[in-house]
């Protein structure tokens, strides 16, 4: 998995790979890996799928049962707590490698948490397999006050680092914009890894091509026998 978040002038964009690994198998090609959290929280998650899963489904139920109880919209830091609290209890068995943002009335946060509880509050983050190859984007490229589209494309080249050099990670580029009031999942923002299909008419080349051997004069075979040399070895 690559998965990343960054801080834009407008709020947080989060992005992450669509592959879900069995060791050497893709499990599934195109898997989500952006988590709703609250309308004005999402969150990636790398690890075991079920766990990421499952954690998040967990705290964005009692984030809405908070929301309801409050009658406030839900805040970053609150999802961060009740995140960490739940990993660190469990001591690291629970697999989940989380990027989470959101934007809420404290304005933009974006955090990373580890499965064992431990978190970072970062203008820039990535996890999972791929995480290196988009690290190496993001601090080579990354600096404050990016636009909306300068920040989405610096995401989607972070993911398309993961999908193109870790093999953990492939298939599609999803992202998630969030700014004051307004969300935008980009489902399969870019699908840099479209399968090919072959017609039952069989392969089509260009018009040029010209079969090799009907057009080009026979290939020439010249056998030489070199004089005195040893018998070669059956
Ligand atoms: C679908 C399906 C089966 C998914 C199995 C499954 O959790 N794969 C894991 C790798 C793993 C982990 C622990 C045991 C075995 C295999 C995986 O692909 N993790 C990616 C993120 C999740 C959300 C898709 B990424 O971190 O690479």
């Amino acid at each position: 998995t690559t998965i990343v978040g960054l801080i834009f002038q407008d709020g947080v964009i989060l992005g992450a790979d669509t592959r879900a690994t069995e060791g050497p198998i893709v499990a599934d090609k195109n898997c989500e890996k952006i988590h709703y959290i609250a309308p004005n929280i999402y969150c990636c998650g790398a690890g075991t799928a079920a766990d990421t899963e499952a954690v998040t489904d967990m705290i964005s139920s009692q984030l809405t049962l908070h929301r309801y109880h409050t009658g406030r919209e839900s805040r970053v830091v609150t999802a961060l707590s009740l995140l960490k609290s739940h990993l660190f209890n469990y001591q690291g068995h629970v697999s989940a490698a989380l990027v989470l943002g959101g934007v809420d009335v404290t304005g933009p946060h974006l955090h990373t948490i580890y499965p064992h509880g431990s978190t970072d509050t970062l203008p820039y983050a990535t996890m999972g397999s791929g995480s290196l190859a988009a690290m190496a984007i993001f601090e080579s490229k990354y600096r404050e006050g990016l636009s909306r589209e300068e920040g989405v494309a610096l995401v989607a080249e972070a993911i398309r680092s993961g999908i193109f050099n870790d093999l953990g990670s492939g298939s599609n580029v999803d992202i998630c914009v969030i700014t004051k009031g307004q969300k935008e999942y980009l489902r399969n923002h870019m699908t840099p890894n479209p399968r090919t299909y072959v017609s039952e008419k069989g392969y089509s080349f260009s018009k040029k091509t010209e079969l090799l051997s009907t057009k080009i004069t026979p290939l020439r075979e010249t056998v030489v026998v070199i004089e005195g040399g040893d018998a070669m070895e059956e």
